[in-house]
């Protein structure tokens, strides 16, 4: 089946959290649509930036873009960005069931609003391994009162401006901000329905799938529903071992299906609750009501909400990434040795005295032509040609407990090419920053692929004893994973999926300062891109000369009708 959808995505005035501000909308709401749909089902969005001053570009986090990597809403390093006018078609099969979500992926739109889920079901006629009678979904946030400009100038200005804490957390795009705790000249007002909190109905006896997904562009969260058990069972469209918390750490980038059993006192309501973890708290408690049916949806539950566990009990959510392993007998066991390993060493860093993040000592600068297009067309001019570091010069003496000794790195626009079908092994590896006795939570996305979590570990990694403690038998598959402060994480991948795929941590500003990388695989399998992702507006439908693995049409005809529909745009 096929599902259309035709968005048009613009700036309103909104106010999630009570304070109005500027909002990037999709058809006037954000979060946007959910995308409700089955496996095997192809989407179709036709994607109109209404934006008026801005570019812009959507991701379809988790779908792994199987045939179409023109797709996955990269700027940078899948397509050229939508300009302001301009309409882009993504079209893409859901090729597995689970919670996923879209946000933008262009500089740092995603915290202005641009996010929605994606709901997939499995295909008629197949069973989930396990029960429940309705869905529930629900997209967690964090919410800045200044503009995402005023952050990205801060974050790339010599005199650094970090973001800071966010003013409120949303849950399904409402929170509730604190009007009166200084005068905001009518801006702000709690009786605004637009930041009532988001309701979750349900009938007192039945047990209900609750899809989460975080799409913060900062905090790590921890989320409880009052008095209520939740037992894990997807995470990032795997299925896992049931496993049953009272709260649970979500990254951003991450998704859970937990089951939530009504089976508390009917008479009153609950709390669901998102705090802020692994970064000192100042963000207020978020909320949403656990509404058990028949009781008036907005009657607030009779005690305080949890402010949750303490911001910086590192260990406790260590021990949670360990505990989540594959639902036995619906997963595929890794492959038990890999062709290659790398070592990603993340630190922060200065490049001529601004604020950066680095991988190898390299912090990523996207050049002005996207990767998978430069592949395609051998530009080889559009990037760095040499090959990233596969590991830190001088990993065995760096010390990851305390600031570097040298915390200046470089602009680096290499990326890593893996033979396709390869299986690869990736350590990252976290460290102090630049200030003493800090290390901050970071969670790794990558595009176009699941791994599997091979092991985790808090210290240095140790090339020789780690990999022998390695889970080869029940490790977890993910799209996005926690690399914890002062710890390690490994994964092993697949290159399997013929593109170029960005790989990076899904906090949003520090991908915005460099802390990404880039895969390649496969990419003479890649058929002809789609002119609809190489330039913009009518040069879209430009025939440019090619050089590499394109047109059969002999270049001096290329050449003469390129010639004939410039004439056409001159005579316009
Ligand atoms: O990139 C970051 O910068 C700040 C801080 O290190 C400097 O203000 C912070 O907490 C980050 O994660």
């Amino acid at each position: 089946k096929t599902h259309h959808y035709k968005w048009a995505v613009r700036y309103e005035f909104k106010s999630p959290d009570c304070y109005e501000k500027l909002a990037i909308t999709i058809d006037g709401t954000t979060p946007g649509p959910t995308i409700m749909a089955r496996q095997g089902d192809t989407i179709v969005v036709e994607l109109k930036n209404e934006l008026q001053m801005e570019n812009v570009a959507v991701h379809w986090h988790g779908i792994r873009m199987f045939g179409t990597p023109w797709n996955d809403g990269t700027e940078g390093v899948t397509q050229c960005p939508i300009v302001p006018g301009d309409t882009f078609v993504y079209r893409f099969t859901l090729d597995k069931p689970g919670t996923f979500f879209y946000h933008g992926h262009y500089g740092m739109q995603r915290s202005a609003g641009l996010y929605g889920l994606i709901q997939v079901s499995v295909p008629n006629g197949v069973v989930e391994p396990f029960l429940y009678d309705e869905d529930r979904s629900i997209i967690l946030n964090d919410w800045w009162h200044n503009s995402t400009y005023e952050q990205a100038i801060g974050l790339s200005s010599l005199n650094f401006r970090w973001v800071n804490e966010p003013e409120s957390l949303l849950i399904q795009g409402r929170g509730r901000f604190n009007c009166s705790l200084a005068e905001f000249g009518g801006k702000c007002n709690q009786t605004n329905a637009e930041c009532s909190p988001h309701i979750i109905t349900v009938v007192p006896g039945k047990t209900y799938r609750l899809r989460i997904a975080s799409v913060t562009s900062l905090s790590a969260l921890n989320f409880e529903i009052e008095g209520h058990n939740m037992t894990i069972v997807e995470a990032d469209g795997n299925y896992v071992e049931p496993f049953v918390v009272k709260n649970l750490n979500i990254y951003s980038g991450e998704t859970y299906s937990v089951l939530v059993k009504a089976d508390q006192d009917p008479s009153r309501n609950y709390w669901a609750a998102i705090n802020v973890v692994s970064r000192k708290r100042t963000t207020p408690t978020g909320l949403a009501i656990f509404n058990y049916s028949p009781n008036p949806p907005l009657t607030p539950p009779p005690i305080a909400p949890s402010t949750g566990p303490p911001w910086n009990d590192t260990f406790s959510r260590f021990n949670q990434s360990l505990a989540i392993k594959a639902r036995k007998g619906y997963t595929v066991p890794p492959p038990q040795t890999s062709d290659k390993s790398i070592t990603l060493l993340n630190t922060q860093n200065k490049i001529d005295g601004y604020n950066r993040w680095a991988v190898n000592n390299v912090s990523l600068l996207l050049p002005a032509t996207p990767y998978l297009i430069a592949l395609k067309w051998n530009k080889t001019n559009a990037f760095n040609q040499s090959p990233a570091p596969e590991t830190y010069d001088d990993y065995q003496n760096y010390d990851i407990h305390n600031p570097a000794a040298n915390i200046n790195a470089t602009y680096g626009s290499s990326i890593y090419r893996f033979p396709f079908n390869s299986t690869v092994d990736v350590v990252l590896q976290n460290a102090n920053m630049m200030k003493p006795n800090n290390s901050e939570t970071h969670p790794w996305h990558l595009h176009g692929h699941d791994f599997w979590v091979l092991g985790y570990g808090l210290g240095k990694f140790d090339p020789v004893s780690d990999p022998m403690k390695y889970n080869l038998v029940d490790p977890i598959r993910k799209n996005t994973v926690p690399l914890h402060p002062y710890g390690w994480t490994a994964l092993r991948f697949r290159a399997d999926n013929p593109g170029a795929w960005a790989f990076h941590c899904h906090i949003e500003s520090h991908f915005f300062l460099g802390m990404g990388v880039v895969f390649e695989e496969g990419v003479e399998m890649v058929p002809r891109l789609p002119t609809s992702v190489l330039g913009c507006g009518d040069t879209k439908r430009l025939r440019m000369p090619v050089k590499s693995g394109g047109s059969s049409l002999p270049s001096g005809f290329i050449y003469l009708s390129n010639l004939f529909v410039l004439l056409l745009l001159f005579l316009n």
